[in-house]
């Protein structure tokens, strides 16, 4: 990393002056820096004109915690190169990258800032009717055409291989797999839910649930993964829904990411009871939320069904009683690791505004108690839950614990 630098203002100026077509030479830019995530600085770049774009650069650090916690800069390749990928499977739905470069671990990209960020919009209670249809296009187009369905042997190993990132994958397999379910100095638990944290350090059944999606994490490279579709990845309108942030891009299980994302739109549901204090207008969110939940699965499996029915290059994956059983499995998979998701963002290291904005302390203490059961019986029924509807039932009659 002999070039590398990080960032200021001005260089992020100068970054993005030197490889947008659209900034002049004579233009006078303005640059701040406004990343609100846990690791990379975001700079936005703007002319005069208000044309503005996007540099984001890798510190050598995870930015949340700092020096202490030295993270590779690779992951802006991974990002970079995830992003370019999935942009060519799913262009409208994938964010624009426009130039990468490698010794400064700087990206450079479209400005997204006309969208809202899903998480605080799900905060704020609005609705984007189209969201999960998009998410499912999104999920179904990325994740087939990367798949065993559609490269061969070799290629599919040399991009296991071009897409290994270890250290990146070492924090999900921390996060989501062992913190949780230990007494380790990385967790935050809110003190009223101690005793629930509790019970997950001595749960044996649970745990051994865990152990079998970790074990999957590690050894089932189905498809190129994003790797942390959470709802703060996600930019919305009414019309548009466009996916940033993959440096935790990697070939993995199918249901992590379908999973992911199911699981943050749990947690916004949980979030409801504490964040809406109006109960038709709270009924009203979390209905939205379920039929978005059922939506997402059924669009995404009916298009992964048709791409496997029309797309399959390998022979063997061409008979159609293996494709069913492969969706039931994803389906499965994706149950268990959204309950991995509302487990990990109540207890562990990352927490979610879906959950902290809710003043009320009692009543957040309610809606994280009901985000740990239900994520408890989601990896514990995952194989049982045969359907969506079968999923949404269970959330609709899980009662708010006391
Ligand atoms: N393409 C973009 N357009 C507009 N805002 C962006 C874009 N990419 C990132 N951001 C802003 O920067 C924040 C952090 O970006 P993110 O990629 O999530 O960083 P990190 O990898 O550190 O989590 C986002 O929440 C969003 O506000
Ligand atoms: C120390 S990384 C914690 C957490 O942050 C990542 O999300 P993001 O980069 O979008 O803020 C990822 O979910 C990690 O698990």
């Amino acid at each position: 990393m002999s070039d590398y630098q990080t960032f200021t203002a001005d260089d992020a100026k100068h970054f993005a002056l030197s490889h947008a077509d659209a900034f002049r030479d004579n233009d006078q830019l303005e640059a701040e820096e406004f990343g609100d995530g846990n690791l990379n600085l975001v700079f936005r770049v703007k002319n005069q004109q208000g044309r503005s774009l996007i540099v984001k650069q890798a510190l050598p650090y995870a930015r949340c915690v700092g020096e202490s916690w030295p993270l590779t800069i690779d992951r802006a390749r991974i990002e970079a190169e995830v992003l370019l990928r999935h942009g060519r499977l799913c262009p409208e739905h994938t964010v624009k990258v426009l130039h990468y470069d490698a010794a400064l671990a700087a990206i450079l990209m479209e400005d997204l800032g006309q969208l809202e960020i899903l998480r605080s919009a799900l905060v704020a209670g609005k609705q984007f009717p189209l969201l999960a249809n998009q998410m499912a296009q999104y999920l179904a187009q990325t994740l087939f055409h990367t798949s065993d369905f559609v490269l061969n042997g070799l290629q599919k190993k040399a991009e296991v291989a071009r897409f290994l990132n270890p250290e990146l994958c070492l924090i999900t397999e921390d996060l989501f797999f062992t913190d949780p379910y230990c007494n380790h100095e990385r967790n935050n638990i809110h003190q009223a839910i101690l005793p629930q944290a509790r019970e997950l350090w001595h749960d044996e059944a649970l745990q051994a649930e865990v152990a079998r999606l970790k074990a999957d994490f590690l050894s089932k490279p189905q498809a190129l993964l994003h790797g942390d579709v959470h709802s703060g990845s996600i930019f919305v309108s009414a019309k548009q829904c466009k996916v940033i942030d993959a440096e935790f891009g990697f070939y993995g299980p199918i249901g992590f990411d379908v999973g992911s994302l199911l699981g943050n739109l749990l947690l916004s549901y949980a979030g409801q009871f504490g964040l809406q204090e109006d109960t038709a207008a709270r009924e009203q969110q979390q209905a939205y939320l379920l039929e978005q939940i059922e939506t997402l699965w059924l669009n995404f499996a009916s298009t992964f069904n048709q791409l496997m029915q029309t797309q399959t290059k390998e022979s063997s994956f061409a008979n159609s009683n293996y494709q069913s059983f492969f969706l039931q499995q994803v389906l499965a998979d994706s149950i268990g690791y959204a309950g991995c998701e509302l487990i990990r963002r109540t207890v562990g290291l990352a927490h979610v505004a879906d959950l902290e904005q809710i003043r009320h302390e009692p009543q957040r203490a309610r809606c994280e108690r009901f985000a740990l059961a239900l994520g408890r019986q989601l990896i514990m029924q995952r194989q049982s839950l045969s359907t969506i509807a079968q999923l949404t039932t269970l959330v609709r009659h899980l009662p708010l614990p006391e």
